[in-house]
């Protein structure tokens, strides 16, 4: 069985998002009706935002942001991006809209649309760590660096015979700095270097602690390997979570690719002109 047919038979032992779960089915209007019970907790790059050959590609289809504020109205603000990407490349993206988001993979946050409170949890990276990292791009035309600050993303989209050499030279860096306090995250053709210590998973605790989100059933939708923490822990909360695109432990159903997704968020507001396919 090659690699297509596995994904092919995954697919068909796990229904679309509409077919596993009635309650969730908006056409069946259940969950518009409930969305003062709900967070809507959103993936951005493969779940909102259909992938760039860059990271600065990206734009915002026509219709996402009012689809966005809708929601973020019917949930009375319980409505959240849960991003990778820092939270002012977030609002660069999404501007002159402003979401509470959890970014940097939880290394910030902003709790709501009006609160300035950013609660960081991400020291600059080390200037020399950053430094030798930074370097690796150097390995072949078409690396680019993302700079996060506190985490640093190599990206090999336009160069993807470098992935291998990429990941062994960020393990030569670490071995040579063993005690320097980060970790290796591997994405859609990026290889993340961040601070441990934090995840989605623990973004999406803390946001879960705060007005409107306490007490509420949060709905996720990720697409990527580093979504999986937060697919984890959303049955603590009576929650499901949804994939785009692929298998993932702990989904409850999957998305085709992020223009579905588009169109299931806006069924949900009752957006019909936006939710026609
Ligand atoms: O957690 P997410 O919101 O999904 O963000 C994950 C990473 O997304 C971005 O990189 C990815 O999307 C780019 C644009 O489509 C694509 O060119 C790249 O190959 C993907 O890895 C972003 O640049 C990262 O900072 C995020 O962590
Ligand atoms: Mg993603």
């Amino acid at each position: 069985m090659n690699g297509n047919s596995v994904e092919a038979k995954l697919r068909e032992d796990i229904p679309s998002a509409r077919e596993r779960s009635p309650d969730l089915n908006p056409a069946a209007g259940e969950l518009a009706r409930r969305l003062d019970e709900i967070a809507i907790l959103l993936d951005i790059d493969g779940t909102l935002l259909d992938l760039a050959p860059t990271p600065r590609e990206v734009w915002v289809p026509p219709g996402l942001s009012r689809t966005l504020n809708r929601l973020l109205q019917k949930t009375s603000g319980a409505l959240a991006l849960v991003s990778g990407r820092s939270l002012n490349d977030i609002d660069l993206i999404f501007a002159p809209e402003q979401y509470p988001v959890v970014g940097g993979h939880g290394a910030e946050m902003r709790l709501a649309i009006d609160s300035e409170a950013v609660a960081s949890h991400a020291p600059p990276m080390d200037k020399e760590l950053k430094r030798r990292l930074a370097a690796i791009a150097k390995l072949s035309p078409g690396i680019l660096l993302e700079d996060k600050g506190y985490s640093l993303a190599l990206h090999y989209r336009l160069a993807p015979h470098a992935e291998k050499a990429i990941y062994e030279a960020v393990s030569l860096i670490r071995a040579d700095l063993p005690n320097a306090p980060i970790e290796v995250l591997p994405g859609k053709c990026v290889c993340e270097i961040k601070p441990s210590g934090f995840t989605k998973a623990t973004g999406v605790r803390e946001l879960m602690t705060h007005e409107p989100f306490k007490g509420r059933r949060p709905i996720f939708i990720g697409d990527d390997v580093t979504d999986e923490s937060v697919f984890a822990i959303v049955p603590e909360y009576g929650g499901l979570a949804f994939s785009v695109g692929r298998h993932a432990k702990g989904m409850a159903g999957y998305f085709d690719d992020p223009r579905e997704v588009r169109e299931w968020l806006a069924r949900l507001v009752g957006d019909e002109a936006a939710a026609k396919p």
